[in-house]
């Protein structure tokens, strides 16, 4: 389980509160008006913000003392932190050792999560040679590799057109109920909310608020998300 306990952010003149619950395996979208702080809620969960106030556990710990890379967490932004001048298979090398001096069993490991996100036979080639699709898809092996128990998504298919989007989507909803990974997702988008996860928080006028179902959320809008929603 993921608690924000009375937890409060400040970046600047801005500052929200969290003070809630994520139940352990759960999806959750991260949903709200522009500039009210879901991509501040995820860098505090990530360690790149500390807290000004409260705690921010996992399975009960306090992850304050932990830098981000010893979080039990990976993230996926939207340019996907892929290394322009390493190939695939170095790229998600990197999520099992940042030397990339891989064993016969790692490589392995890597073979098996390219091909596990569609991209078998395509190693060898660097991230410019491949699509806006399979660059996400690189990102998502590399995560895969990680296991990392909650994984963090800040809009890391936005540019992507919205069928392949919904197709990355299902992916990772697929591979985290495989993993039994907790899932936070930053969406502009209220149908990829719906399509991936069952739970959303809203973050508005400096809270965010509680986990609710998703479609509760959407159909019957507390007035500043329906303001944002254009309803
Ligand atoms: N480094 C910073 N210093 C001061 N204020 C910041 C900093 N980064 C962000 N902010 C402010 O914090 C608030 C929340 O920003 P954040 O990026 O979390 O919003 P968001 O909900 O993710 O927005 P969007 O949907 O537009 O991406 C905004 O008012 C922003 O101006």
């Amino acid at each position: 389980m993921l608690v924000f306990e009375r937890a409060r952010i400040v970046q600047g003149d801005f500052t929200m509160a969290a003070d809630f619950a994520v139940p352990e395996g759960a999806r959750v979208a991260v949903i709200g008006p522009s500039g009210a702080g879901k991509s501040t809620l995820l860098a505090a969960v990530a360690g790149f913000i500390p807290l000004a106030e409260g705690r921010i556990l996992w399975a009960g710990q306090d992850l304050a003392p932990l830098a981000p890379g010893a979080r039990p967490l990976s993230i996926l932004f939207q340019d996907q932190n892929l290394f322009p001048h390493l190939t695939v298979l170095q790229n998600v090398g990197l999520g099992l050792r940042p030397d990339l001096r891989l064993d016969r069993g790692q490589q392995a490991q890597v073979a098996a999560a390219l091909e596990r996100v569609g991209l078998a036979g395509l190693g060898a080639r660097r991230p410019a040679q491949l699509s806006g699709g399979q660059q996400g898809r690189v990102a998502l092996a590399r995560a895969l590799l990680r296991a990392r128990p909650l994984l963090l998504l800040d809009e890391p298919f936005a540019a992507l057109g919205p069928a392949l989007k919904a197709e990355m989507l299902d992916l990772v909803a697929e591979i985290a109920a495989e993993t039994g990974s907790t899932v936070l997702m930053v969406s502009h988008e209220p149908a990829d909310a719906r399509r991936f996860a069952p739970l959303s928080v809203l973050v508005a006028e400096g809270r965010a608020e509680p986990p609710l179902p998703t479609a509760t959320l959407l159909d019957s809008p507390p007035p500043a998300l329906a303001a944002y929603l254009g309803h």
